[in-house]
């Protein structure tokens, strides 16, 4: 096992951040004199500053979770050559890829997933990949198929030239070198020819479910079967049967059973059969997870992760290890603010200090062990085990297979056991069985151990799950980066991807497993209880954002003022947090290598997603709570063309959903408002008249609100997917009516 205790895995490096550290200070002060300003002058005031104060309260709480957060940021550097001269073996690895949707998800895009983990560097035979598709798409079975057959000419090409970039759209969308051998180009020639007729093939089969290629025995499983509606399907579509050098890993398809009347918990859910199919078959003490479309583009990145988990001395330090979640041909300047580079960098490095980064849901590294419910190998974590503490059936549910793999999971010191060629084809009833949908009932799947469900973002509340049983996380910076998928483009699919995450997180905080719990009963960190907390509140935080963005046009419509006049002192305070909160985020934009574009771009999106994506996050919870209605996992589209290139991908498109009525709204209610104190001053050419004035901050917040919704203000004149539908633009004018009707008259 070991031989050489001496060689470093990984080295800890604090991130120097003095002047991170001042600014954020600076603002926290600031924000802490409003608040006095406000309890000062409240009774001269009253209403107005009172609501004013509740809002800034809100948002200094959520500054001093930042700060908290991004106090002491660390990274790590990895060392795999000395893993290779430490252990004579390396553990094995389950490597798992999940797809749902062969139309929002196309074929081609999991194909380069799985071929990037397939040619990944490290020994084959400890390899295994598993796709689960919960589309039960015929079409995404045939790709798999075509590209392992593709891959038996993929593996040695990335192995014999040391190609950098083992997703093959990505590698052949640049040319050769010109000063390549000969002998590489023909190989380049060739293989490449090869991708584009596997390529023409998935597209084939993808556009005709009942091609004539869909026909043959292999299929029958699909044959007459409805998508939400069928038995487990589970294929061994390659098995690598002898170690030879350039062998192909494992390669498992699985659908699990479906049936209309079972919850069948999203992602979480495919998840869950997952681990179970792979402990059937490969049992790997260690899985990695990636989503569909995000690609290996490091190919030593499971030697580099597995420093991370042995690096330490002791398990307890890494329970998971999460790669930041990077992405793949992003538009310039993050239009739709949500690349995360600052947030990644801030925020995820900050945490990296703390207990240890979130789990992202995708590019993370399991042990078995920590999903599978065990706390961290120490006496004074034993006190929450349900493993230890019930039946194993009662845990893992009834399938024999499974609960011998899972014995061995416990047992002490697995790690770098030697693989043991099982025939994994002799294993695919007892995977079918653990994939059904009946296998989980009273079981402690999705509760105590395995994927957490009961909310959209079950990535959050599975790794908080694992912290608050006292392990740690690590993260995973490279460079060339780990891994990368596909960010959203356009209005309605990013803004459902942060409806979907502001919905999760916040369910996360009121469902039973709450980081608040976890901090007094478990063995949740505080900091990191404050983490988990400043995102679990986005949702409320819309209503607060949407208050403080009427405040503005209520003044102007009232002639009142909710800030200090321009020659009164206090005016300082509002003034000097609205430039040190600009310059102080712009210049992390700019630390990061980001352009000032970015920054702008950013800012008005988080104003977007708070009054649109989050708003109804909020809604949809409170619906969920009063039990009308039920959360539901929207799958976000992943392929960038679908529109055949007709659309600038770029601007920003409207569709006829609810979720931007309040964002056009707002915009209506401050133009109106900026328009209605036009008229008073050049009605009264600044004569005085009742009510005491709205002022320059007013005018300064109400042009901010439209700026930050820029895009809305274009798509009053837009055309086509540009412009925002009439329906929308009646249903905020109403709104806007009602508004001024109960309030201002
Ligand atoms: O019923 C479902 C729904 C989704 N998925 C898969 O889940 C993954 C993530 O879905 P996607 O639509 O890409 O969501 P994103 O918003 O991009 O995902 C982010 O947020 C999710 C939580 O909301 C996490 O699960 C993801 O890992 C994280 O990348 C994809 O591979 C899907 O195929 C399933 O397998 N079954
Ligand atoms: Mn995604």
């Amino acid at each position: 096992m070991a031989t050489s205790y001496s060689l470093p895995l990984q080295e800890r490096v604090p991130l120097k951040n003095t002047l991170q550290r001042t600014s954020d200070l600076l603002i926290l002060l600031l924000l802490l004199s409003l608040l006095s300003y406000r309890l000062i002058s409240l009774h001269a005031h009253g209403f107005l500053f009172l609501l004013s104060f509740l809002c800034e309260s809100w948002f200094t709480f959520i500054w001093i979770l930042i700060t908290f957060v991004k106090w002491s940021p660390v990274s790590f550097k990895t060392y795999p050559q000395n893993l290779l001269k430490k252990f004579d073996e390396l553990p094995a690895v389950d490597m798992f890829v999940t797809t749902a949707d062969p139309k929002l998800e196309p074929p081609i895009i999991t194909v380069n997933t799985v071929l990037s983990l397939l040619t990944v560097e490290y020994p084959v035979e400890k390899l295994a990949c598993y796709v689960s598709d919960d589309g039960a798409s015929p079409a995404t079975f045939y790709s798999l198929v075509q590209a392992s057959n593709f891959a038996k000419l993929w593996v040695p090409f990335c192995k014999k030239y040391d190609v950098r970039v083992r997703a093959p759209s990505v590698y052949f969308s640049t040319e050769f070198s010109p000063s390549s051998s000969p002998d590489f180009v023909k190989d380049w020639k060739h293989v490449k020819d090869e991708y584009e007729k596997l390529c023409r093939r998935i597209e084939n089969a993808c556009k005709d479910e009942h091609a004539e290629v869909l026909k043959s025995d292999e299929f029958a499983d699909f044959s007459e079967i409805e998508r939400g509606n069928h038995p487990s399907i589970v294929k061994v579509i390659w098995e690598n049967k002898n170690e030879v050098e350039d062998g192909i890993p494992h390669l498992i398809y699985v659908s699990r059973e479906k049936r209309p009347n079972h919850p069948h918990h999203f992602k979480a859910g495919a998840m869950n059969v997952l681990a179970r199919v792979s402990g059937v078959m490969t049992n790997a003490p260690f899985m990695l997870n990636v989503d569909c479309d995000m690609f290996a583009n490091n190919p030593e990145v499971v030697l580099h992760g597995m420093c991370l988990l042995f690096g330490f001395p002791h398990e307890i330090h890494s329970g998971y290890v999460q790669a930041p979640q990077q992405f793949h041909g992003g538009l310039q300047d993050d239009p739709f603010g949500n690349q995360l580079v600052v947030f990644q960098r801030k925020i995820g490095g900050g945490m990296a200090g703390l207990q240890g980064p979130l789990y992202a849901g995708t590019g993370c590294f399991h042990r078995r062990k920590a999903i599978y419910g065990s706390p961290p190998d120490l006496p004074q974590f034993h006190k929450h085990d349900v493993v230890s503490n019930k039946e194993p059936q009662l845990v893992f549910g009834d399938s024999r297979e499974l609960l011998d793999s899972a014995v061995h999971i416990m047992s002490e010191n697995i790690e770098f056991r030697s693989a043991n060629f099982i025939d994994i084809s002799r294993r695919i009833e007892a995977a079918k069985r653990v994939a059904s949908c009946t296998y989980e009932f009273n079981t402690c799947w999705g509760k105590e151990i395995g994927w957490v469900y009961g909310s959209m973002t079950e990535d959050i509340l599975t790794g908080l799950r694992i912290q608050a049983m006292g392990w740690e996380s690590k993260y995973l910076t490279l460079d060339p980066v780990a891994f990368l998928g596909n960010a959203p483009t356009g209005g309605p699919a990013s803004l459902t991807q942060h409806k979907r995450w502001a919905t999760g997180l916040l369910e996360v905080l009121l469902g039973p497993n709450n980081p608040l719990l976890a901090v007094i009963y478990k063995s949740l960190r505080f900091r990191q209880f404050l983490a988990y907390l400043m995102l679990n509140v986005w949702a409320v935080r819309s209503s607060i954002e949407l208050c403080y963005s009427v405040l503005p046009a209520y003044c102007f419509l009232k002639n009142t003022s909710f800030l200090p006049k321009v020659n009164e002192p206090a005016m300082l305070i509002p003034l000097g947090l609205f430039i040190s909160y600009n310059v102080g985020t712009l210049m992390e934009y700019w630390e990061c290598g980001l352009t000032t574009r970015a920054w702008w771009n950013n800012q008005r999106m988080q104003r977007i997603y708070a009054l649109t994506s989050w708003l109804f996050g909020l809604i949809g919870v409170v619906l969920k709570l009063m039990g009308l209605s039920e959360t539901i996992f929207e799958v976000t589209r992943k392929d960038q063309n679908s529109d055949d290139g007709k659309l600038d991908p770029r601007r920003f498109t409207f569709d006829s959903s609810p979720v931007f009525v309040p964002g056009t709204a707002v915009v209506l209610l401050n133009v109106v408002a900026l328009v209605v104190g036009l008229v008073r001053i050049m009605v009264n050419g600044g004569e005085e008249e009742e009510g005491d004035g709205t002022g320059v901050g007013e005018f300064v917040c109400s042009v901010w609100v439209v700026l930050s919704f820029w895009p809305f203000v274009k798509g009053f004149f837009g055309k086509g997917s540009y412009g925002i539908p009439w329906g929308t633009i009646f249903k905020a004018a109403a709104l806007v009516l009602l508004f001024v009707q109960m309030f201002v008259k």
